[in-house]
């Protein structure tokens, strides 16, 4: 059995469904990372044969309000997992984010997994003070992923996609950044490969993220065409939207150690996910039906 925290979150969300009876899903109320004995217990009683984290404090700009909350969460709270991963001796998979590559805005390769981390702002330097948490029990997986979207989970606070649909259909014109380049990750493919990793034992850290990269204003140009609403979308600077948190300029992440290491079918292209994600979204959502 494998134990996955966030289950009520997006990925966790879909890991449990692709896994089925194989997954217990934990998450809030009843499974606070922030009550350290109250995790130690549900977790020696479970005895998972792994353990998937995939909770997080994820909401980056409102982290730089509360970052002892976001560092309990993602970093000291994962080290409590890191510990009783090595105490029952079962492997930990934790998820981990593009935005640990902040620091290099004028980059144009693609990250390695070895790549030097650089994360800027408190969400980021959060998630990777949970890797290096992580790093101390030699059977971890460190996953990092970027940009997910998919079915929202009970408690999701919602997704980029999701987003530009509900303001698309507000009628207002849209400002969007065209300076931050990476690659929005659709959860049904993320979770896959999450799954075939998990079945090797190629332990260590990959980058899982659908193939080829872009821009969040190409992407939300994207989500438009593909839904064929006519919708006035302008591209922005960083410095015009003027968030909170800073965000990473270019984190593209190369995928090619998941591709050559782990026997499974490669990731599928940005483009070819989102259309995937927004016909299986009609599916989900028929009364929001893409009517423009
Ligand atoms: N979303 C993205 O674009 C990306 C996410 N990631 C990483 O991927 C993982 C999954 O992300 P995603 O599914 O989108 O995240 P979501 O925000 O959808 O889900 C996270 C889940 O963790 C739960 N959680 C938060 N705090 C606690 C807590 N104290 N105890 C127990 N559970 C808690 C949340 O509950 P609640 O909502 O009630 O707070 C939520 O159900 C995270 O580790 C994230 O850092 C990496 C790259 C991109
Ligand atoms: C809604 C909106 C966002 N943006 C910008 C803000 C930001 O730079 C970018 C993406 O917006 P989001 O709010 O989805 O960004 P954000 O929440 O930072 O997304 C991230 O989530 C965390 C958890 C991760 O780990 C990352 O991989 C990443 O995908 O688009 C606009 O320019 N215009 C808009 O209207």
């Amino acid at each position: 059995m494998i134990a996955v925290t966030g289950a009520k979150g997006q990925l966790g969300g879909e890991l449990c469904r692709q896994w089925g009876s194989e997954a217990v899903g934990l998450d809030l109320p009843e499974f606070d990372l922030l009550d350290f004995d109250g995790v130690r217990r549900t977790l020696r009683e479970l005895r998972p044969h792994a353990i998937v984290h995939a909770a997080a404090y994820t909401a980056v700009d409102k982290a730089e309000e509360e970052p002892d909350r976001c560092f309990a969460i993602n970093a000291t709270a994962t080290g409590v997992l890191a510990e009783l991963a090595r105490e029952l001796n079962c492997p930990l998979l934790y998820v981990s984010t593009d935005y640990v590559f902040g620091g290099e805005p004028f980059r144009t390769e693609p990250f390695r997994e070895e790549d030097p981390a650089s994360p800027q702002g408190v969400y980021a330097t959060s998630k990777y003070e949970g890797e290096l948490k992580v790093l101390a029990w030699e059977k971890h997986y460190i996953v990092r992923t970027c940009g997910l979207y998919g079915r929202l989970g009970a408690n999701s606070p919602g997704n980029f996609v999701e987003t530009m649909i509900r303001l698309g259909r507000s009628g207002k014109s849209l400002r969007v950044v065209d300076d931050q380049f990476c690659t929005p990750s659709y959860v049904v493919h993320v979770a896959r490969a999450i799954r075939y990793l998990l079945g090797t034992s190629m332990f260590g850290t990959f980058h899982i993220v659908n193939d080829g990269f872009t821009t969040w204003y190409r992407f939300a140009c994207e989500i438009f065409r593909l839904l064929n609403w006519d919708v006035e979308i302008s591209p922005i600077t960083t410095e015009e939207y003027g968030a909170k948190a800073p965000r990473p300029r270019f984190s593209v992440l190369d995928t090619s150690k998941y591709q050559r290491f782990v026997d499974a079918p490669p990731l599928p292209h940005w483009k070819d996910a989102l259309a995937e994600y927004l016909q299986e979204r009609e599916k989900l959502y028929p009364r929001n039906k893409v009517a423009g």
